[in-house]
């Protein structure tokens, strides 16, 4: 048996992804119609030996409820949300819940950073930690730019037997182009070296010498997987496949894209027969209203009540639920927020933040949105969410209003309201 844990942080981790992570949590934001961690359940619900599904965070369990409500009657798979009382960083929060993982005993277990996006081959993936009886993790690596790699977890691998001899987080210097995309294979066994870390980790915090934050605080990358390279009991096994960080608004369109290609099957069920012109791939969710005189696409993908008047073009964008795009509008490179409205003839039109497509294995660079020099990196556009006023609130006043009207004293909403001057 085995079982998956994917860590998702909290509401503090996430700041690049605002303002898409101020509405919803950053796991839970829709790419190609999914919310961004139900690919890696999709992924891991497949493998019939993985029985249970854990996600790790930080967010409050209420937040997370009705996804995980929604994903157990979806995949026949156990799926359980594990609040951390605090960001215990990439490895407390796994140690913290060890019982839980190690419940039922399972052979290994697979662990996923909640903001990576791939076609997750697991199952080679525990092929290969299978074959090689003394790994504890097996890391999924892939080729990223020499310049870019220092962004990441950069492995040097000994190339006969595929053991990480090195490993260095986020280098402030090159180590290797062979770089950590955050999904992993873990033996059981792993916890031993975890209990070590966490020893060390808690003398130096309660000797005093300065460390800050929790005392319960672990880096699963510095203190557990830099200390087991060399040991041959940590591995990589490179992927070519596409592969990307959700760090960037701008990076949730490209996301989206390679999502829409990967899932293409899939798109085709779920969106039912367009009755308008569609440029493959898109997602149209079934209860999306579209005129027959919209174009739309390519990479689009259009959340549930959505409604799409004459003439809209839309092409590279995700527009969120509820929201409504008039006549002759043209939405490019761009989210549209659930209840946002998109004038009669608006261009709404954001630039293309792709990796550079002339360097082999380029990832996205995740800008920030102006540079230390004060200019702006150009990227996607993103109309926020449409904060539509309260129901309740327009009655009254709606009532208030015919109350004046009417200048009748007796009307009960007057009276009450207006008891005093009357
Ligand atoms: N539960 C929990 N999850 C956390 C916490 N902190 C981070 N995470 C989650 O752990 C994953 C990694 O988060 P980061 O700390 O932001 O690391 P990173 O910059 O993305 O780098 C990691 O991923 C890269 C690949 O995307 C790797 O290359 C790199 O080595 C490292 O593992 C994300 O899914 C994030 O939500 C925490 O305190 N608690």
């Amino acid at each position: 048996m085995l079982k998956a844990v994917i860590l998702i942080g909290g509401p503090q981790k996430g700041t690049r992804f605002r303002p898409l992570s101020l509405d919803t949590p950053k796991p839970l934001f829709p790419i190609a119609g999914l919310p961004l961690i139900q690919h890696h359940i999709c992924a891991c619900a497949k493998l019939q030996e993985c029985k249970e599904i854990l996600i790790i965070g930080a967010y409050t369990t209420n937040l997370m409820s009705q996804f995980i409500s929604d994903m157990q009657k979806e995949y026949h798979v156990i799926i359980r949300y594990l609040q951390e009382f605090a960001p215990l960083g990439t490895g407390g929060g796994l140690y913290h819940f060890r019982d839980q993982i190690r419940a039922g005993n399972p052979t290994a277990f697979f662990l996923l950073n909640g903001d990576v996006c791939s076609d997750f081959p697991l199952r080679e993936l525990w092929s290969f930690h299978e074959e090689r009886p003394s790994a504890l993790v097996t890391i999924m690596g892939t080729e990223a730019t020499r310049q870019q790699s220092v962004h990441y977890g950069c492995m040097v691998r000994e190339p006969s037997t595929k053991a990480v001899n090195h490993y260095v987080e986020k280098p402030n210097s090159y180590v290797s182009t062979l770089i950590n995309c955050g999904v992993y294979v873990c033996s059981l066994q792993v916890f031993h070296t975890m209990a070590e870390a966490f020893q060390k980790k808690q003398d130096v915090f309660y000797s005093g010498n300065g460390q800050n934050g929790h005392p319960g605080y672990m880096s699963w990358e510095q203190d557990v997987l830099a200390p087991l390279a060399g040991t041959n009991k940590l591995y990589a096994m490179q992927v070519t496949n596409w592969w990307s960080q959700v760090k960037t608004a701008g990076s949730a369109i490209y996301a989206n894209r390679h999502y829409l290609e990967l899932n293409k099957e899939n798109d085709k069920e779920s969106s039912g027969q367009p009755s308008c012109h569609i440029i493959p791939d898109v997602f149209l969710h079934p209860s999306a209203s579209v005129d027959s005189t919209a174009v739309i696409g390519p990479n689009v993908s259009i959340g549930a009540g959505v409604t799409i008047k004459a003439g809209v073009r839309i092409k590279e964008s995700i527009i969120l639920n509820n929201a409504t795009i008039n006549d002759h509008a043209l939405v490019m490179y761009s989210v549209v927020g659930q209840d946002a409205s998109v004038g009669e003839w608006a261009r709404v039109e954001g630039t293309p933040s792709d990796p550079d497509p002339n360097k082999p294995f380029a990832k996205m660079d995740n800008t920030p949105l102006f540079n230390t020099d004060g200019r702006l990196n150009p990227s996607i556009t993103i109309l926020g969410e449409c904060q539509c006023p309260n129901l309740f609130i327009i009655i009254i006043i709606i009532i208030i209003l015919i109350s004046f009207i009417y200048k009748g004293v007796n009307n009960f909403f007057f009276t009450i309201l207006f008891y005093r001057y009357t």
